[in-house]
């Protein structure tokens, strides 16, 4: 049976001027983890935000929540150096920490001041260095990037060296309030077929009316900024997502 729904609203669309207030009130209307968005211009053509605002905002999710303990934070990090702040996050207060393959791969950066070689990072690298710090690894893929390039990576023997989640991007990944691409749903099914409790996250354009779509595709981990943060009820849509991927568990 796959993994139970995991409501995690992107605070990307929050109000910045009140980031503590607006994650706390949001973890009270039910959420299961804060989705924060951190950019660099770089990788993405947008920038957000660095550790020290985690920190900053961290004690104002450390609240019990519906079933995971304390408020995870969901970081993913939509950066061009990948393994360059994995320590950073880990002191801010990261539980998950979630970067692209396409950035690791590609990454030409400088070597660290810890002795870690950028250049050389590879995904399975980078996740055996996020779970030596004690966190969760997650790996993401944005549209253009076949689901393909993860196969070997989820099929590794070396328990330290898989990822705890897969995102699945459904939107080009740099701003919020874009339009679903449905025509990403097709990697969430293949993942779902081959690892039945893998957490399977969707990012973009997640709402009342997309949700089924991605929920019969067998997602779990559901993103949502502007629907969430936009509603004159989050809570009420926050527990109608829940909804939408548990009625499903079982049956896919
Ligand atoms: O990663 C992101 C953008 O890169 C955001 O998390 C995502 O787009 C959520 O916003 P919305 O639900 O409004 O689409």
């Amino acid at each position: 049976m796959s993994p139970p729904a995991i409501i995690a609203p992107s605070i990307l669309s929050a109000d910045f001027a009140e980031l503590g207030r607006a994650c706390s009130d949001t973890m009270g209307q039910g959420a299961d983890w804060l989705h924060v968005d951190i950019m660099d211009g770089h990788f993405v053509p947008n920038m957000t935000f660095g550790a020290p605002v985690v920190t900053k905002v961290r004690p104002h999710v450390d609240r019990p929540t519906r079933a995971y303990g304390r408020g995870t934070f969901d970081c993913h990090m939509m950066i061009a150096e990948p393994k360059r702040w994995v320590r950073d996050f880990k002191k801010a207060g990261c539980d998950l920490y979630c970067f692209h393959y396409e950035a690791a791969v590609s990454s030409t950066a400088a070597d660290t001041p810890e002795g870690y070689s950028a250049a050389q990072t590879s995904p399975k690298e980078l996740i055996r260095f996020i779970h030596e710090l004690g966190m969760q690894a997650g790996i993401a893929i944005k549209p253009k990037t076949s689901v393909d390039v993860l196969w070997d990576i989820l099929e590794n023997p070396v328990a330290e060296e898989r990822p705890d989640m897969v995102l699945v991007m459904t939107v080009e990944p740099g701003f919020g309030g874009q339009s679903f691409m449905a025509s990403e749903l097709p990697k969430v099914t293949a993942l779902r077929k081959k690892y039945p409790e893998l957490h399977i996250e969707v990012d973009g354009g997640l709402s009342e009316k997309t949700i089924d779509q991605a929920a019969d595709a067998g997602a779990n981990v559901i993103v949502a900024g502007s629907a969430v943060f936009g509603a004159a009820d989050p809570g009420e849509v926050i527990r109608k997502l829940r909804e939408a991927v548990d009625s499903r568990r079982g049956k896919l």
